[in-house]
């Protein structure tokens, strides 16, 4: 769905800018997801496809480092794809989504992972999440599955739900620590390990939910 929320709305301080795009097939949540982060509400009702591309604007702390994220939420519908090519080379991390009650969507995949390694720069970070994990009864998509084609293009993968909130902020605070850590980084320093945090992080709400 598109609106024009990201324009207008007054601009936070913060320390480090970023740009990310949500990316995958029609259909798959994509606007749900950045809506779900931004207003942490679900849009129910009547699917409204994205016509171009849209923005928002959320500033997240990331160990006192205050992170804007420009979301940029991409149309699927492949008649806009040119359009939104022209937006990868400035994105800093792409979250590439699929539905797992797609195939199709699943499928398609290794061609959005083709198209990235055409359009956008070398060293975006780039996350797969397997969306509306919500919907056990109509699943087509193993976790498994995801999971090993994520480690096939070394990239980190969750499954989400933009319907109940599940992982959609700790993908974005993933992202946003990655990059975080990419702008304070000394070259003598290990590098920032994006899969070990969001393991641990991941480790963290399920230990402290039976609290
Ligand atoms: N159950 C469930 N439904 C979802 C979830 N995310 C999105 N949906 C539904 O899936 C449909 C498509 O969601 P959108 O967010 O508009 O999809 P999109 O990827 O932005 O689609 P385009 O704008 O065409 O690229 C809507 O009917 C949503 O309500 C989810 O996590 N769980």
């Amino acid at each position: 769905m598109s609106s024009r929320a990201g324009a207008g709305a007054p601009s936070q301080p913060c320390d480090l800018a970023c740009k990310v795009m949500l990316l995958g097939d029609s259909g798959v949540g994509k606007t749900c997801f950045l809506v779900q982060f931004k207003d942490g509400a679900f849009l129910s009702g009547t699917f409204i496809a994205t016509v171009g591309i849209d923005f928002r604007n959320k500033v997240v702390t990331v160990d006192d480092v205050k992170v804007k994220l420009q979301i940029w939420d991409t149309a699927g519908q492949e008649r806009f794809r040119s359009v939104t090519h022209a937006y990868y080379r400035d994105a800093q991390a792409l979250l590439l989504l699929y539905d797992i009650t797609s195939k199709m969507s699943f499928d398609n995949i290794r061609a959005w992972l083709s198209e990235i390694h055409e359009y956008a720069q070398k060293d975006v970070v780039i996350m797969l999440l397997g969306n509306k994990a919500d919907v056990s009864s109509e699943r087509v998509v193993r976790t498994e599955d995801g999971e090993t084609l994520a480690r096939e293009y070394g990239v980190p993968f969750m499954e989400t739900s933009a319907k109940t909130g599940m992982n959609v902020e700790l993908a974005f605070l993933a992202v946003a620590k990655e990059l975080k850590e990419r702008a304070v980084q000394q070259p003598d320093e290990p590098r920032f390990q994006i899969h070990d945090y969001i393991e641990s992080q991941k480790k963290k709400s399920s230990c402290c939910a039976f609290i």
